[in-house]
């Protein structure tokens, strides 16, 4: 999609920027706020006690990135997010949106666009009326008219204008909302499980639009998703949280290749888990004061046969169990032990290499560097009272 601005042209700087005599005539895209967390707590109270609902966060959300917030159910990414939208108050803490202590500011001056999982759309206006309501509460000076076809086309919706909410399907519905949202040219977006009613074909679809679109306006955005592939697939930067604590914040990818907790190993992607008195660890030599071993599936270095000397560095097992999930089969192996764990293999590396048959020996080794000692209560997400 190409790059579009939601400034209409009467509110474009007509100033061209020129870099080494290159004229860049592209319309100027609004900057994203620099959203700063600091020490940000809130506390609820219940019946139980006090809740921690966030006990500690900071978090920086850079100038026009995607960042996602993830975790288990209660670990305080919508508490969160309703932070800093000013829908709650701190408890302590601060939130700064550039250099502007924003802790203090009305909902309304936060200049904020929304989504929520429920539409939140009105049945009884159109579509186009309902994007045109986030610039009338706004009372913003434009076009509203030329501004609602511009955001219509923007979400794929041109030419549905005049339908009502219910002659959308969910994920039409969804683009409404998002577009009103920007109606108001935010620079900030706040989601809050913006496609969890969705199917997961829409979703994708949804997903891949709204990168696109918040790329194109440049607006920041912070998202709560339950959904880890959405998650990484969005976002610039992942915050996890767990009982009311970012337990890690990185992209994507420092996430996957460095869980920095046994708790973010488990939370994210496929785990083992096996006693650390189990053959397997005291094999692989893994020496921990921990009660449990965790480790990849994948990280599973698997032998048919063996020379003698590889048996003094791998465990016997028995292919206890073979799953075909499609196009990735899923064996458990059944240690001596009676400790069982998996091994995940693509289709097309099974039939090339593996093909094991049910009850038939097989050898295992995983590195030592691949595991990690955990107690169970590393890996609790239960929120605190
Ligand atoms: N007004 C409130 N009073 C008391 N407890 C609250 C209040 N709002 C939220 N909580 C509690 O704070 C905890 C964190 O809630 P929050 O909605 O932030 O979690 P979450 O990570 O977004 O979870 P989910 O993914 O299930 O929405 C929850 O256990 C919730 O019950």
């Amino acid at each position: 999609m190409a790059a579009v601005s939601l400034m209409s042209m009467d509110e474009a700087p007509s100033d061209n920027i020129v870099y080494d005599g290159i004229v860049d005539d592209s319309p100027t895209r609004p900057t994203g706020l620099y959203v700063r967390v600091r020490n940000m707590v809130k506390h609820f109270s219940t019946a139980k006690g006090l809740f921690r609902a966030v006990d500690g966060v900071d978090v920086d959300i850079e100038p026009s990135s995607i960042v996602a917030l993830l975790g288990p159910s209660g670990s305080g990414k919508t508490t969160l997010l309703r932070l800093v939208a000013g829908l709650e108050t701190p408890t302590a803490g601060h939130i700064y949106f550039d250099d502007t202590d924003a802790t203090n500011l009305s909902v309304q001056d936060r200049q904020i666009g929304f989504v929520f999982q429920s539409y939140a759309l009105f049945n009884h206006k159109t579509v186009a009326e309902n994007i045109k309501f986030g610039l009338e509460v706004r009372k913003l000076n434009v076009d509203h008219d030329k501004r609602a076809a511009e955001l219509l086309a923007l979400v794929q919706l041109a030419g549905l204008g005049d339908r009502y909410p219910k002659q959308l399907s969910g994920g039409q519905r969804q683009r409404v909302a998002l577009a009103r949202a920007l109606a108001s040219n935010p620079r900030l977006l706040l989601l809050d499980e913006p496609f969890g009613a969705l199917d997961a074909v829409v979703r994708k679809q949804l997903r891949t639009s709204l990168k696109e679109i918040v790329r194109s306006v440049g607006v920041t955005t912070i998202i709560v998703t339950h959904d880890q592939e959405e998650a990484f697939d969005l976002a610039d930067k992942v915050v996890i949280f767990n009982r009311g604590l970012v337990e890690q914040q990185g992209t994507p990818t420092e996430i996957i290749k460095k869980p920095r907790t046994p708790f973010i190993m488990k939370f994210v992607g496929e785990t083992n888990v096996v006693p650390a008195s189990s053959v397997l660890a005291k094999r692989m030599r893994f020496i921990t004061p921990k009660s449990k071993v965790m480790f990849r599936p994948h990280d599973i270095k698997l032998f048919k046969t063996l020379d003698p000397e590889e048996k003094r560095t791998t465990v016997a097992a028995t292919v206890a169990d073979k799953a075909n999930l499609g196009w990735v089969i899923k064996y458990t192996l059944r240690f001596d032990d009676d400790v069982e764990c998996e091994l995940q293999l693509t289709r097309q590396q099974d039939e090339r290499e593996y093909n094991l048959v049910v009850g038939s020996r097989v050898y295992v080794y995983v590195s030592r560097r691949a595991m990690l000692g955990f107690d169970p209560s590393d890996v609790d997400s239960t929120p605190v009272v």
